[in-house]
């Protein structure tokens, strides 16, 4: 896109103080300014004020097949999860795009290292678990990790410098989650520098657009994969491709799956599995009510009592399907640094715009069923988001400890 064209599309959008530095870049700046403009989905900034999210819902709880039911069936389950896996039908992606803000961390979050006195990187205890089921199923299994613009390169150098941590480097593909634009809240976009838009990853839900974006949807359909596991990279103690929860899911009859706890309190920041409008659902913590978290069922427990991990198995053929549909967009408030008025950098502290965020959550309601398949939160649910706290490098690393690592 050249000057010209760039300055009639902002024009014609209502945005040309992104242009407003221009004259002041070097030549090589402007040229990744205008490629910058050139890809904007200016479609986005229509949608502020119809948030797709929460607007006509009627949920219901889910019951969860639960430890005790998992361990009366689990030789079958486990057979037939290994048997779809040996047969190379799963594969996996790791959800590695987003930007670790709370934990205050400033590289890839997986290649925090969790250990004391050795190094435990969290990238290294995911690849060290789907080891132990590669091992089991005498197969490699593809596996796919999602990057953002920012954190690609580092991410990418960092498996190379540690050798993939022992896994096959033909069985690791990486791919770059998609940016969108942040917006003040009169839907103006933001320069992040002079000569750069602020643009941040589009949420956890584009993921499988991002894949095939990537070029990598050729090698689901020449891999004959059927069902993806994708998960989160804060979880150090999750298991993945686990044959359990695939052939639970398989031999129960269900499309999907996504793995639960037990709440450890009702306010937990979990998503709930649950159903709206009879279809598999995800009411996100932020959007639970008090009513829903206080609700019994008939046995006294709380009706919403299983939070998700974020560790799913979609079916390949559904997926294909939504990359057709449009995802509800969650518009969410954010602390946008920008440049002011003045040409200096601002970093506010409280939320002054919006970002653009596909979750996903969402992407259940796509699916038909979806089983929620409990798992012991001891051992399998050890989430690194904050610093310190719940969630924290601290609880973490107790857990691993509980679970026989040395750290
Ligand atoms: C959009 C999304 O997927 N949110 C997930 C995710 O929460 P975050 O607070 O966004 O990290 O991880 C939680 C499990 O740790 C899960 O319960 C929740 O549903």
């Amino acid at each position: 896109m050249n000057y010209e064209n760039a300055y009639k599309l902002l024009e014609e959008k209502g945005q040309l103080h992104l242009l407003k530095y221009y004259d002041t870049l070097s030549e090589a700046e402007q040229a990744a300014l205008l490629n910058q403009i050139s890809e904007i989905d200016f479609s986005l900034i229509d949608m502020i004020g119809h948030n797709s999210s929460g607007s006509d819902s009627d949920i219901a709880p889910v019951a969860a097949l639960q430890m005790d039911s998992i361990a009366e069936k689990y030789d079958i389950y486990k057979n037939a999860g290994l048997e779809a896996i040996k047969a190379g039908d799963l594969a996996l992606v790791l959800l590695a795009g987003g930007q670790g803000t709370r934990l205050g961390f400033s590289g890839p979050k997986g290649t925090f290292n969790v250990g004391v006195t050795k190094d435990m990187f969290i990238f290294q205890l995911l690849i060290e678990h789907t080891l132990d089921i590669v091992k089991m199923a005498d197969t490699w299994i593809h596996f796919f990790i999602m990057t953002n613009e920012k954190n690609h390169d580092d991410t990418t150098s960092f498996f190379k410098e540690h050798d993939y941590f022992g896994y096959n480097p033909e069985y690791v593909h990486f791919f770059k989650q998609e940016m969108v634009p942040s917006v003040d809240f009169n839907g103006k976009i933001y320069l992040e520098e002079k000569g750069k838009v602020a643009m941040s990853p589009n949420g956890n839900g584009g993921w499988f657009s991002s894949l095939c974006k990537a070029g990598h949807l050729d090698k689901l359909t020449k891999y004959g994969i059927k069902y993806i596991n994708v998960f989160s990279v804060d979880n150090v103690l999750q298991r993945i491709a686990d044959p359990v929860f695939l052939g639970a899911v398989l031999t129960e009859g269900f499309l999907s799956g996504g793995k639960v706890v037990k709440k450890a309190y009702p306010d937990e920041k979990v998503g709930v599995l649950c159903t709206n409008h009879g279809k598999p659902y995800i009411v996100e913590y932020y959007e639970l009510t008090d009513a829903m978290r206080d609700e019994r069922d008939a046995n006294g427990d709380y009706a919403y009592n299983y939070g998700v991990t974020l560790n799913y198995i979609f079916p390949v053929d559904r997926l294909m399907k939504i990359m057709n549909e449009s995802m509800p967009l969650h518009i969410v408030k954010k602390a946008i640094p920008y440049v002011g008025e003045d040409g200096e950098i601002v970093k506010p502290s409280e939320p002054n715009g919006y970002k653009f965020e596909t979750l996903a959550l969402d992407m259940i309601a796509y699916m038909g069923t979806c089983l929620p398949f409990e798992v012991d939160r001891e051992k399998e649910f050890a989430p690194i988001k904050n610093a310190t706290g719940n969630d924290s490098i601290d609880s973490a690393r107790e857990l691993l400890k509980k679970n026989g690592y040395t750290l």
